[in-house]
C-alpha cells in the first residue's frame, strides 16, 4: 500500500453531496499524457515546439523540470502556451519524479542520450513502482545505469551522448509506459530500436497508440502492424506546434456525477479527432446508463440518475478504475471489473484501496487478483484515505455526491493532474460552473 509523501500538508476535504442533478459546462486542463509526450518530444527535436493548451500540474511541471535540468530550454510561464527549444543534453542533473509514471518512465531513456550522469529518485512510493524491465532493456541497448536498490528508483543513468539502440525484449505487463517510454526516445538512438513485448497482455493499449500517433506527428518512422511489437527508425524529430486536448481521464469524474445526479455536463473544446479513447469510454458510461453526445458545444453526458452495473475489462481504460468503482457502488445492478492487475503497481494498489477504503465506509465489495467485485447497497459517511492518488480521490468525490459526510484525509493529492480539481467540484456541485 503506497504511503503519502511526506513533503507536502495534507489537506482534509468533506466531499460535497449533491441535493439537485448537477448541470456545468466545464473547461478541464490539457491532457497529462499528451502533455508529456510533447515535452519529451519537443526536447529531443531539431528545432523549437509549443505546447497549446497543456497540462499544469504536479506531474507535467516535474517532466519539464526534469527535462530542463539537463539541458533543454522550457517557457511553461505562460498557462496557454508552453514553448520548448531544444538543447545538448548535458549531466550531471538530478531528476524529481515525484510520483509520476510518465517521468520515472519517459526521462531515463532520453537521459541516457546525455552526455553525464543523471541521477534519478522520486516520492516515498515512486521507489516501489515497476520500473525493472525498463533499466533491464536501456542496458541492452547499451546505456550504463547503477542501481542501489532492486531494479527500481533511485537509480543513476551513465549518459554518454549516444545509445545504441537495436532490438530489445521487454515484459511491459506490468506498465504501457515502459514501451511508451522507450518508443519515443528512440528516433535518436543510432540504431532505433525493436521492442518485443513477451509476457502477459500490455495494458493501456490507448496510450501506446497515443505515443505512436505522437511519434509520426513528430516526423518519426514508427512501424506497429505487428502485435506485441513496435519498430522505430532512426531520424530526426522535428519541432512543431501540439494542440493539447482536454484530459478525458480527468473529465470522467465529472461525467460520473452527470450519472449520480441524472444531470448533465458538457467538456467544452472536445477536438472531433482524438488521441484519447472516446469510443471506448462512450460504451462504458452508455452501459452504465448515461448518454454521451459530441456536439460544436463539446462533449456532453447526460444521467438519468440511475445507474447500471456491469462486467467490464477495463485493462484499456485502467486508470479509470477508481471513478467507476465509485459508480458501480450506487449502480442498480452489481458489477464485475477485470483485466486491471497492473493498477496495483500505480499510485498507490488501487484495487486494495479501493477495497479497504470503501469498506470501511459499509460497501461490499471484494477485491480479485486483477480487478474488484461490486455489490451495491447503502454506504455511509467516514473518513477516506487517498494514499497520495489523486485518482482515488475522484472515486470518493463521486462517492460522496450521494452520500454525505465522505471525509478524504488529503484532497491535495489531486495536483498530480488537476490542482484545480477541488475547487471545480465544488462549484459544478453547487452550480456555480
Ligand atoms: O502513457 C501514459 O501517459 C499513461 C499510461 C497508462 O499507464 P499504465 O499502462 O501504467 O496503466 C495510464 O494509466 C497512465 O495514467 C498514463
Ligand atoms: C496511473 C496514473 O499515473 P502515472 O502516469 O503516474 O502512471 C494515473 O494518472 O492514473
Amino acid at each position: 500500500m503506497g504511503n503519502l509523501t511526506a513533503t507536502r500538508p495534507l489537506k482534509p476535504w468533506t466531499a460535497p453531496t449533491a441535493t439537485d442533478p448537477v448541470a456545468a459546462t466545464l473547461r478541464l486542463p490539457g491532457s497529462k499524457s499528451m502533455t508529456a509526450r510533447a515535452l519529451v518530444l519537443g526536447a529531443l527535436a531539431n528545432g523549437p515546439s509549443t505546447l497549446a493548451g497543456p497540462l499544469r500540474a504536479r506531474d507535467t511541471e516535474l517532466m519539464a523540470a526534469g527535462l530542463r535540468g539537463m539541458g533543454a530550454h522550457m517557457s511553461i510561464s505562460d498557462d496557454e502556451r508552453w514553448l520548448v527549444r531544444p538543447h545538448r543534453l548535458v549531466g550531471p542533473a538530478h531528476v524529481d519524479v515525484g510520483l509520476a509514471g510518465t517521468v520515472m518512465r519517459f526521462v531515463p531513456p532520453v537521459a541516457g542520450l546525455a552526455d553525464g550522469r543523471i541521477s534519478f529518485d522520486g516520492d516515498p512510493h515512486a521507489r516501489t513502482r515497476p520500473l525493472g524491465p525498463l533499466i533491464g532493456a536501456l542496458r541492452s541497448l547499451g546505456v550504463r545505469i547503477d542501481v542501489a536498490g532492486p531494479g527500481s528508483l533511485p537509480l543513476t543513468v551513465l549518459g554518454v551522448g549516444r545509445v545504441t539502440g537495436g532490438e530489445v525484449v521487454i515484459d511491459a505487463s506490468a506498465s504501457s509506459q515502459l514501451v511508451s517510454g522507450l518508443l519515443l526516445a528512440a528516433p535518436r538512438f543510432d540504431r532505433g530500436v525493436v521492442v518485443r513485448h513477451v509476457g502477459p497482455p500490455v495494458p493501456s493499449a490507448p496510450h501506446l497508440r497515443m505515443t505512436v500517433q505522437m511519434l509520426r506527428a513528430a516526423g518519426a518512422a514508427v512501424d506497429d502492424t505487428v502485435p506485441d511489437v513496435w519498430t522505430v527508425e532512426p531520424g530526426p524529430l522535428t519541432g512543431r506546434g501540439w494542440q493539447i486536448e482536454p484530459d478525458l481521464s480527468g473529465a470522467v469524474p465529472f461525467f460520473a456525477a452527470a450519472l449520480v445526479t441524472g444531470g448533465e455536463v458538457t467538456l467544452k473544446g472536445w477536438p472531433h479527432s482524438s488521441a484519447q479513447p472516446l469510443e471506448r469510454l462512450r460504451e462504458l458510461l452508455q452501459l452504465m446508463g448515461g448518454e454521451v453526445t459530441l456536439s460544436t458545444e463539446g462533449l456532453t453526458v447526460r444521467g438519468t440518475g440511475t445507474v447500471h452495473g456491469l462486467d467490464a475489462d477495463l485493462s484499456d481504460v485502467s486508470e479509470l478504475t477508481p471513478a467507476l468503482t465509485a459508480l458501480a457502488m450506487l449502480a442498480d445492478s452489481p458489477s464485475r471489473f477485470t483485466g486491471v492487475a497492473h493498477i496495483r503497481g500505480h499510485e498507490t494498489d488501487r484495487i486494495a484501496a479501493l477495497a479497504r477504503e470503501f469498506t470501511a465506509l459499509g460497501a461490499d465489495l471484494t477485491e480479485s487478483h486483477d480487478g474488484l467485485h461490486i455489490r451495491p447497497r447503502p454506504l455511509r459517511g467516514g473518513t477516506f484515505r487517498t494514499y497520495a492518488d489523486h485518482r482515488m480521490a475522484h472515486a470518493a468525490a463521486v462517492a460522496g455526491l450521494a452520500v454525505p459526510g465522505i471525509e478524504l484525509d488529503d484532497v491535495a493529492c489531486t495536483s498530480k493532474t488537476m490542482p484545480e480539481f477541488p475547487a471545480l467540484w465544488s462549484a459544478m456541485v453547487t452550480g456555480k460552473s
